[in-house]
C-alpha cells in the first residue's frame, strides 16, 4: 500500500477546512439527496462526501457506507485531494497503491473507485466526492463529466452551509434587542456600532482564510440638492433604495453599512485590492446605471467611493486607519468630479 502524501499547502488547507465549519456537523439533507442521485446514476454501492482532517477522513455525507470516519493514512480520498484530476481505480486488487488497503481486503471491500477533489472558496482541496463499488468497472466520459457537475453542486452546498453557520453565530452571539441597536432603522443596513461589533469576527475570519480586509467608503453625490428638490422624505427614499442596491451588488457575507447621513460603506474580505476595486466599481454602476424611483418620478443618483485594503493584523479594534485611508480616497473621488472609485 502507498500512503497518500501530505499536500504542500496542508496548513492553509486545514485552516480553510476549519473555517467552513463542516466537520462534526449533523447530516445535510441536500448533500445526502445528491449522493443518493449519484448512487443511482453510477449504479454503485457507495457514494461519499469526504473531508480530509489532520489524521482522519470524516464523511460529511455517505450513502451505502456505515462508518462515519476512518484513519486518513489508509484513505483513498487522501490521494484524491492531491490533484485536480479525477482519481480512478478500475480494480483496486491490481493497483499497487491500494491492493492491500484495509478498505479493499476488508469492509467495504472496495474494488472500483472514482473520486474528485472538493474545494473551499479559497481554492484549497478540503475533501472529495467519490463513488465506489465492490466490483471492478470502467469509467465513461459521461461519468467523468458527471463527477465534475456533482463537484460544483457540493461546493455550492458547502458555501450555503457556511453562510447558515455564520447566520446562526450571529443569532447566538447577539440577542434581538442588541441586533436592533446595530441596525440602521431607515436602510436596515448595519450602523456604525454594528460595524464596530462585527469587525473583530470578520478580521479573525480574514486571518483564518488568509484574506485581506477591504473597506469601501461611499458618499452619495450632491445629496443636499436631492433633499432640497425632493424634500427630506424624498431623500430618505433615496437612502432606502441605496441600501437595497448595495446589498444586491455585494456578496452575502460582506457587510453593508450606513455610517451616518448619506455615508455608506462596505466591509469585505478580499484576496487583494484589485478584487475590492472591482466590487466598488460594481457598486458605483449599481447606482448610476438606472435612475432611482421617487414619487415625483425618476431621479439620477451617483455615488463616490474610496477604497482601502489592509492585512488583518493591521486593522486593530476599530479599523480606524483603514477607514481613514478609504475616506481619503473618497475625498479625492469628490475632488476629481464624483461618480468614481479612488484608492485611498
Ligand atoms: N433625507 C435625509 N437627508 C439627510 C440624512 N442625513 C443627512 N442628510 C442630509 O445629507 C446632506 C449632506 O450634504 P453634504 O454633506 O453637504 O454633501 P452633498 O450635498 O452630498 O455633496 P457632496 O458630498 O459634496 O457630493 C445634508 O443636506 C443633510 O441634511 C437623512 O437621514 N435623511
Amino acid at each position: 500500500m502507498i500512503e497518500a502524501a501530505i499536500p504542500v499547502d496542508e496548513s492553509q488547507r486545514l485552516a480553510a477546512l476549519r473555517s467552513m465549519q463542516l466537520l462534526d456537523t449533523p447530516p445535510d439533507p441536500h448533500i445526502d439527496a445528491l449522493l443518493r442521485i449519484a448512487q443511482r446514476l453510477f449504479g454503485v454501492s457507495s457514494t461519499l462526501v469526504t473531508l480530509i482532517d489532520t489524521d482522519r477522513q470524516w464523511f460529511k455525507g455517505r450513502i451505502g457506507a456505515t462508518d462515519l470516519e476512518g484513519p486518513r493514512d489508509v484513505s483513498f480520498c487522501g490521494h484524491t485531494i492531491l490533484s485536480e484530476d479525477i482519481l480512478y481505480v478500475q480494480d483496486a486488487h491490481s493497483d499497487e497503491r491500494f491492493f492491500d488497503n484495509p478498505a479493499v481486503t476488508g469492509y467495504p471491500f472496495v474494488r472500483f473507485y472514482a473520486g474528485i477533489a472538493l474545494h473551499a472558496p479559497n481554492g484549497s482541496r478540503i475533501g472529495s466526492f467519490c463513488v465506489h463499488d465492490t466490483m471492478p468497472r470502467g469509467l465513461t466520459d459521461a461519468e467523468r463529466d458527471a463527477l465534475g457537475d456533482f463537484r460544483q453542486l457540493f461546493e455550492a452546498l458547502f458555501v450555503a452551509h457556511q453562510l447558515r453557520m455564520d447566520a446562526a453565530w450571529l443569532q447566538e452571539a447577539l440577542g434581538a434587542a442588541e441586533r436592533r441597536a446595530l441596525i440602521d432603522p431607515l436602510t436596515q443596513l448595519w450602523n456604525r456600532q454594528g460595524l464596530r461589533t462585527m469587525l473583530p469576527a470578520l478580521v479573525s475570519r480574514a486571518e483564518r482564510e488568509e484574506l485581506k480586509v477591504g473597506f469601501i467608503y461611499g458618499d452619495l453625490d450632491h445629496f443636499k440638492r436631492i433633499n432640497d428638490e425632493h424634500g427630506h422624505a424624498g431623500g430618505d427614499q433615496v437612502l432606502i433604495q441605496s441600501g437595497q442596491r448595495m446589498v444586491a451588488a455585494i456578496r452575502p457575507h460582506d457587510l453593508a453599512i450606513r455610517l451616518g447621513g448619506e455615508e455608506l460603506a462596505v466591509l469585505a474580505l478580499v484576496a487583494d485590492e484589485q478584487e475590492l476595486g472591482l466590487m466598488a466599481e460594481r457598486l458605483r454602476l449599481a447606482f448610476c446605471r438606472q435612475p432611482f424611483e421617487l414619487e415625483a418620478g425618476a431621479l439620477d443618483v451617483t455615488i463616490s467611493l474610496g477604497i482601502a485594503v489592509a492585512e488583518p493584523s493591521e486593522v486593530g479594534d476599530d479599523g480606524h486607519t483603514l477607514l481613514e485611508r478609504a475616506d481619503a480616497g473618497l475625498y479625492q473621488a469628490k475632488r476629481e468630479g464624483r461618480n468614481r472609485v479612488v484608492r485611498g
